[in-house]
């Protein structure tokens, strides 16, 4: 069941987004924003956050919500000690310009928590992650969490994995990345897989993206559904060439969901 809202459901400390619509204008539905919904989703989330942690800080643009508000709970003194281990370059600089204090994976190989978004989310909390470019550090990160809260805008829930339409990517090292990527989409043939180096657009015209690990991503396009994710994922990492995969699975602890209906929190204990 979804948790309605309540006008200041952010429960910022010195500032609260009101989100009935002013009192002006008594009668309209209030009008909530994709950015709004993952902002809810994000600050829930660092509900969880206790003094002491070691948390895993997620990359995108609803996880950039939770890093802002951890930021802010240190800042008031009502968080302390937290230790953020980032999974991205572009988290790092976040957090460091907002002064969380940082560590790796090298010095703290177990965290209490990692708070992330996704891309896509199945029934049974599988994911699909990565298309903002970080699933490597993210999945290395969020594999040795002890809880692992995923955060969402309803627009991430999907019937099966794939099911949007949109991109599986895939790490690859540049090293005949074609060749690697034939390979992927004749993996998944019957599934009418399409697979496509990932580009920027930079002055010379489009490049290939690169990751903050210096390798390629190769997304891959389904028209039906794969089936089995295990066997997916394991023909995918036993291909010479593959770093990692996009596909989260069986490693979301808690699902915070937001949207037009409310909050839903979906928690893995309770889908099995
Ligand atoms: O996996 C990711 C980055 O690699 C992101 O968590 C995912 O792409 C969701 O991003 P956003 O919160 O911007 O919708």
């Amino acid at each position: 069941m979804a948790i309605p809202y309540f006008p200041k459901f952010m429960g910022s400390d010195n500032s609260s987004i009101p989100l009935l619509p002013p009192s002006s204008l008594p009668l309209s539905p209030p009008i909530f924003t994709q950015d709004d919904f993952k902002k809810a989703a994000a600050y829930k989330a660092v509900e969880f956050v206790h003094s002491g942690m070691v948390l895993g800080l997620g990359t995108g643009s609803t996880a950039k919500h939770a890093v802002d508000r951890i930021a802010e709970l240190l800042r008031l003194g009502k968080l302390k000690d937290i230790v953020g281990i980032p999974t991205s370059k572009k988290t790092h600089d976040q957090a460091v310009s907002l002064g969380i204090p940082l560590s790796d994976l090298d010095s703290h190989p177990v965290i209490d928590l990692a708070i992330d978004g996704a891309d896509e989310v199945d029934p049974h909390l599988n994911l699909v992650k990565g298309r903002g470019g970080s699933l490597l550090r993210e999945k290395m990160v969020e594999c040795v969490c002890k809880k692992f809260i995923v955060i969402v805008d309803e627009s991430k829930l999907v019937e099966f994995i794939g099911a949007s339409g949109l991109a599986m990517p895939v790490e690859v090292v540049p090293y005949c990345w074609k060749f690697t990527a034939v390979r992927l989409q004749n993996l998944f043939e019957e599934s009418g897989c399409i697979a496509k180096l990932r580009t920027v657009g930079g002055k010379d015209g489009e490049e290939p993206y690169v990751t903050d690990n210096e390798n390629y991503i190769v997304d891959l396009y389904f028209k039906k559904d794969i089936g089995d994710l295990k066997i997916a994922s394991d023909r995918i990492l036993r291909l010479a060439g593959v770093v990692e995969h996009g596909m989260f699975l069986d490693m979301a602890t808690t699902v915070i969901i937001a949207g037009e209906s409310g909050m839903t929190i979906k928690n893995k204990e309770l889908e099995q």
